[in-house]
């Protein structure tokens, strides 16, 4: 499967591109060994992450509505952000995947969810922080938290991107705000709802 995975991707997109998804492979296996979680699905959510990275904006969108994905004005102001969940329906039709936890840890590699799982945390924080994202002492500070406390450093991880996209005048997705008070409150301990949002792959 890594294999196929890979030629895929060599042939879909830039090399650069592929070591960025090989970064995020080593990291989220590191991740996975520190937190007792299982390295070969961290492996395969990490290695299909990016299937949809490069489809053109009207693609994304038409798979997207074509699965009945929700749209956020966000998402049709920039519907490369889709990249994410449409990848979780590519890794569906081209490779088979059917396990609900690599899906949805594909589909939240970007925004993180509310309540998502450490799977998914692992995943949202490999793509973050893999050491092709640089060296610098925020990065290296979050890479550290990652490997003591995922919820600690989801939140963590979303006020770092948020930053960036404040400084460059971009917009934020209310999602992944949303993950990041969700992870934030769950770390402080005051959050009180059982009720996590639930991932469901698209039929
Ligand atoms: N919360 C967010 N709200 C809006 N845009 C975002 C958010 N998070 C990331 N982005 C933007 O979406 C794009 C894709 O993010 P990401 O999947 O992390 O891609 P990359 O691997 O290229 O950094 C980036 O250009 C980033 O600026």
């Amino acid at each position: 499967m890594r294999s196929r995975i890979l030629s895929w991707l060599e042939a879909q997109v830039p090399a650069s591109r592929v070591q960025h998804v090989l970064g995020v492979e080593q990291m989220a296996i590191a991740l996975a060994h520190v937190h007792n979680l299982d390295p070969q699905r961290a492996a395969l959510a990490a290695l299909l992450h990016d299937l949809a990275k490069y489809f053109k904006p009207q693609t994304l969108l038409s798979i997207a509505d074509e699965a009945g994905l929700p749209l956020d004005p966000v998402d049709e102001a920039n519907p490369h952000l889709l990249h994410a969940d449409v990848g979780a329906i590519v890794a569906q039709r081209e490779f088979g995947v059917t396990d609900a936890d690599v899906l949805a840890a594909i589909a939240n590699h970007t925004l993180g969810r509310p309540g998502m799982s450490a799977l998914s945390c692992v995943v949202f924080l490999a793509d973050t922080l893999e050491p092709g994202r640089g060296n610098t002492d925020e990065l290296r500070h979050l890479r550290t938290v990652s490997q003591q406390n995922l919820t600690q450093a989801v939140w963590m991880t979303c006020d770092y991107t948020f930053k960036h996209l404040l400084d460059a005048g971009h917009l934020i997705h209310p999602r992944a705000l949303q993950t990041r008070n969700w992870f934030l409150q769950a770390d402080s301990g005051r959050w009180r709802s059982p009720a996590a949002e639930a991932y469901r792959p698209a039929t």
